[in-house]
């Protein structure tokens, strides 16, 4: 529990920093309120004790007049608070979803492997918007509303002790009732955020494959899995539901009970003398006032508590760390500088050898052909290069540096990955090559095209950069969208780039034509081509074939393009792309 309290305080110092203002006015705000909840009673019974006892109209009108004025500030002050409120809650929340979307985005590949993108925004959307309450007015509220339930005994109290002792045991009790009910109610209200996580994991990951799913056949068992899903969540969600319901039973019950104990108790008084018809019609008014905090309190603590759910899943993702640790140093990468992988090892898991004791150098702007068969480790060497896994022993270098010591940030913006899996986004076309960097001129862009030769290609789009395009690049074709991604690392201006099989998915006839603009792109830098078909790689240095993580060939292109023992010899000689796997 304190060690609950200390990470509630902490996110809240943290979150409403910069607000301390508008959370101090909402405070008076609220306690404004509470005590124009105290006083307007107090006028009522007047009002009513005047009216029985002389025709005192201009007194009466003057006490009428009063209440409509403090009811409508009392009404002024609730709006306030609203706004307020929202202001509050809506800067901590979005803060924090901004941080949360920042982690996320730094964190490595490992991290993703076990989440679906929809648990994830269950997370960051809701999560965090449980916490709107939690920013924008729980702690005030549960403050402001003790105050008042203190006050409202007090006012009691200060009537007749009778009624202050009864309305005091009432409370108890009816704190104790209402925390019990409530109790049943998180139980259930828990399994059922388990559930629409699970939902939405899975609804995310189906939209998000329509492609494969409708091309498999797969909708009917997708539909199926959500049917079961969905079936799950009722029960649970009708359980909630009836438990909030019951909650709201127990506190009408509460209330009336709270009306009688005032009823009896006044008329007990009133019948000996000691209090007025006035002063019954206020013990009744305060013993609204008494279920109403004490409701209040509980669904403040009972926020809490799925808050404190919340918090502690924004935590554990929040204190999620990379396995993958970025460098702090300021090392920035020599220019033209050469690659040396010095015998590495790697596994994905603890204790397998994916990649095995692999050395080789690359000169700068040299490239080379990296093949083998389906799972001989291709792509796991490429994700090393740009660290989105380390290698487990040896060392890879660029240039004199170790490229663990080169910071993240560095590394990515020197060394490009393309992958046949282009990922664009809703926007325009100059959106996607700037990934929304204003920096970065529309000349720029220009220029990026002409040098790879695409200007005749580019002018097909009549709005140019301004072209939408939809989610992962609805209207362009796997050519064109692989197209745009060398102009996006044309305009990063990378020393090494990595091209990992983009041409795979296309014909041979669009392959030919991409790999005039791959050779442009790959001049002056290193280049790694992982391909399947060998005359892809016509143009390279050298080639390495790789074999269960190995090395099984590696040589300069010509050499063993003439040597009839080699490997890739007789690869050439098949030129099928079969064969092109050893
Ligand atoms: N993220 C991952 N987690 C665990 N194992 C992985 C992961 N990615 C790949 N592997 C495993 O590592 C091995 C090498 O895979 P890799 O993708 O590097 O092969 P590849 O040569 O690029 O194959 P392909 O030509 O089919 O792309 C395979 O056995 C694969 O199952």
């Amino acid at each position: 529990m304190k060690s609950e309290i200390k990470s509630y305080l902490k996110l809240l110092s943290k979150y409403l920093h910069g607000q301390k203002m508008k959370v101090l006015l909402l405070s008076l705000v609220l306690i404004c309120g509470i005590i124009l909840q105290l006083i307007n009673p107090q006028i009522v019974r007047s009002f009513i004790d005047t009216a029985l006892n002389n025709d005192n109209y201009s007194l009466l009108t003057k006490m009428a007049i009063l209440y409509v004025s403090l009811a409508i500030i009392q009404q002024l002050l609730s709006l306030v608070t609203t706004y307020l409120a929202q202001k509050v809650g809506w800067s901590a929340t979005n803060s924090l979803r901004e941080d949360l979307v920042e982690h996320c985005l730094h964190l490595d590949m490992d991290f993703y492997k076990g989440k679906r993108p929809g648990e994830l925004i269950e997370i960051i959307d809701g999560d965090v918007n449980i916490l709107f309450n939690f920013f924008s007015r729980m702690g005030i509220v549960l403050v402001s509303n003790s105050i008042l339930l203190i006050g409202v005994l007090l006012m009691y109290f200060r009537e007749d002790f009778r009624i202050g002792i009864a309305q005091v045991i009432f409370s108890a009790i009816a704190f104790w009732a209402l925390m019990k009910f409530k109790n049943i109610g998180t139980k259930y209200w828990k399994e059922n955020r388990r559930i629409t996580t699970k939902i939405f994991g899975f609804v995310g990951e189906s939209i998000s494959n329509t492609e494969d799913v409708k091309g498999n056949g797969a909708k009917d068992y997708v539909m199926h899995r959500l049917h079961k899903l969905q079936k799950e969540w009722l029960p649970s969600r009708k359980k909630s539901s009836v438990a909030g319901w019951s909650m709201f039973m127990v506190m009408l019950a509460l209330q009336a009970i709270g009306f009688a104990i005032s009823f009896i108790i006044g008329t007990y008084l009133w019948k000996r003398n000691v209090v007025s018809i006035g002063t019954i019609y206020l013990f009744f008014n305060y013993a609204n006032y008494l279920v109403r905090p004490i409701d209040a309190i509980q669904r403040q603590l009972q926020d809490m508590q799925s808050a404190g759910a919340s918090i502690s899943r924004i935590e554990e993702l929040l204190l999620r760390e990379s396995i993958v640790r970025d460098s702090k140093s300021n090392l920035i990468i020599d220019k033209n500088p050469h690659l040396t992988v010095d015998n590495i090892t790697f596994g994905y898991e603890k204790d397998e050898e994916i990649l095995k004791n692999i050395s080789f150098k690359i000169e700068d702007s040299k490239n080379i052909g990296l093949l083998g068969r389906t799972g001989s480790g291709k792509t796991t060497l490429a994700r090393l290069l740009i660290r989105f896994y380390d290698v487990n022993s040896g060392e890879i270098r660029l240039g004199n540096h170790n490229i663990k010591d080169i910071s993240l940030q560095e590394l990515r913006s020197k060394v490009a990955y393309v992958t046949q899996e282009v990922q664009l986004f809703n926007g325009t076309i100059r959106d996607n090559l700037t990934f929304y960097n204003e920096a970065i001129s529309d000349d720029l862009i220009y220029e990026a095209i002409r040098e790879i030769g695409l200007q005749e290609w580019f002018d097909k789009f009549p709005k140019g950069l301004d072209t939408v395009l939809g989610t992962n690049g609805v209207g362009l074709s796997a050519g064109e969208a692989q197209l745009l991604a060398f102009i996006r690392v044309l305009l990063k201006n990378p020393y090494m780039i990595i091209l990992d099989e983009v041409s795979s998915r296309l014909d041979p006839e669009t392959e030919r034509q991409l790999q005039n603009t791959i050779i442009k792109l790959l001049q002056g830098r290193i280049g790694i081509i992982i391909a399947h078909r060998t005359w892809t790689i016509n143009f390279v240095d050298e080639i390495m074939i790789l074999e269960n993580g190995k090395i099984l060939e590696y040589g300069k292109r010509e050499e063993l393009e003439s040597d009839i023992d080699s490997q890739f010899y007789n690869l050439l000689k098949t030129g099928l792309q079969e064969e092109a796997v050893v």
